[in-house]
């Protein structure tokens, strides 16, 4: 046992039922059999020692379901108690058949059901580890019974043996056979959950900077206007555009200009907020979409990042400063995403034709 495990109520309710199917459709089938074959004679001991017998199976049936039923499942390494089942229902079985005469091989039948039940749910190793110890277990009713006198025909309860450990041994085969197909799928599936995954990676950020990319921007900022109206908060829109980027591309290559634009993506994680979207719309424009109380808290974050940048230095240019130039603005109540980025884009151009390294900002109309 090790800590609580954290099982839904959902997972709970399904380990519960399984185990009562297990325990009261199974164990009550066995309970049948065994009746009818003390019916026919074939149950040593009688009827008290049928009732005993199956007083004690039945109060170890109740005590796991209690076990569960009272959430201590819950303790345990594998909460499905698939092993604890299999191997209480194989200690009851192997329990019964000491008592049963001639007719043990069609109650040790009940123990296919069982391995049926460990078959897709716990490692192969543990499944042979269970046949193996039903095979055993039997052999050792049986040598008991013979020891003391009490296996009448014991060439053919042994050929009966034989028949169920070779029937076993064909099933356990079969067991590993689906388990490794299970685990097949299941890397299969995880390697497909990770494909999806970078798929969607792919198709909202942009490859270079790792800043989510325009079409997805455009979603993120739509659902913020909703929220803002709803939220009462306001919501900063600013258009950041590097400055003579053409240049530094063809003074220090392209390479090198790449280098700048993830440079800024790096500082946007580090100067802005957790809540703020920052986005690349292409080339050397940046979004950024920023929940803040005025204008000027959106102002004071933009010019934090606009200095940050400027005082970034490049081993491969030592004397570049980077700049740029920004149109910020805050949403009107009523506005759409639409004209809150026309009038963010203007104030970005009247930022660039104002001499560049700055921010222009304005309110909604
Ligand atoms: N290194 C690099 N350059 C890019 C990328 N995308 C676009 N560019 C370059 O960015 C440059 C943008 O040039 P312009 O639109 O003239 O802008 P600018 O030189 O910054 O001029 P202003 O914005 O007016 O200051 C072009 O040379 C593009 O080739 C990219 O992913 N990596």
């Amino acid at each position: 046992m090790r800590g609580w495990h954290a099982v839904s109520g959902e997972r709970q309710d399904l380990y519960l039922q399984r185990l009562a199917f297990a325990l009261l459709v199974g164990g009550g089938a066995h309970t049948l059999v065994c009746w009818l074959i003390l019916q026919w004679g074939f149950f040593r001991g009688g009827d008290a020692a049928f009732a005993a017998l199956f007083l004690l199976i039945w109060g170890g049936h109740l005590a796991l379901l209690g076990f569960a039923g009272l959430r201590f499942n819950r303790r345990l390494e594998d909460p499905s108690m698939t092993e604890p089942l299999m191997v209480w229902s194989t200690a009851a079985l192997l329990l019964s058949v000491a008592f049963v005469e001639e007719l043990r091989l069609a109650v040790m039948t009940f123990f296919f059901a069982i391995l049926h039940q460990g078959v897709f749910r716990v490692r192969r190793r543990r499944v042979a580890r269970a046949a193996a110890s039903a095979v055993a277990g039997y052999a050792l009713v049986l040598l008991h019974l013979q020891l003391n006198g009490a296996l009448p025909r014991p060439v053919a309860e042994w050929s009966q043996w034989l028949l169920f450990a070779l029937i076993t041994l064909a099933m356990v085969l079969l067991a590993s056979e689906i388990s490794s197909i299970r685990l097949r799928l299941r890397e299969r599936n995880r390697q497909l959950s990770d494909l999806l995954e970078r798929i969607q990676d792919l198709a909202i950020r942009d490859e270079l900077t790792g800043l989510y990319a325009r079409r997805h921007a455009m979603e993120l900022l739509d659902k913020a206007c909703r929220q803002s109206r709803r939220g009462g908060f306001l919501l900063a829109v600013a258009f950041v555009d590097l400055d003579h980027f053409k240049r530094i591309n063809d003074r220090h290559g392209h390479q090198f200009g790449d280098r700048v634009l993830v440079r800024f993506a790096e500082l946007t994680h580090r100067y802005l907020g957790e809540k703020d979207i920052v986005a690349r719309l292409g080339g050397e424009e940046f979004l950024l979409v920023m929940p803040v109380i005025d204008l000027a808290q959106a102002r004071d974050s933009v010019t934090g990042l606009l200095d940050a940048l400027r005082a970034q230095r490049f081993m491969a240019a030592p004397a570049l400063e980077v700049t740029a130039s920004v149109g910020l603005t805050v949403a009107g109540q009523n506005e759409t995403p639409d004209q809150v980025m026309a009038r963010a884009d203007h104030l970005l151009y009247r930022a660039k034709a104002g001499g560049r390294d700055r921010v222009m900002t304005a309110g909604p109309p």
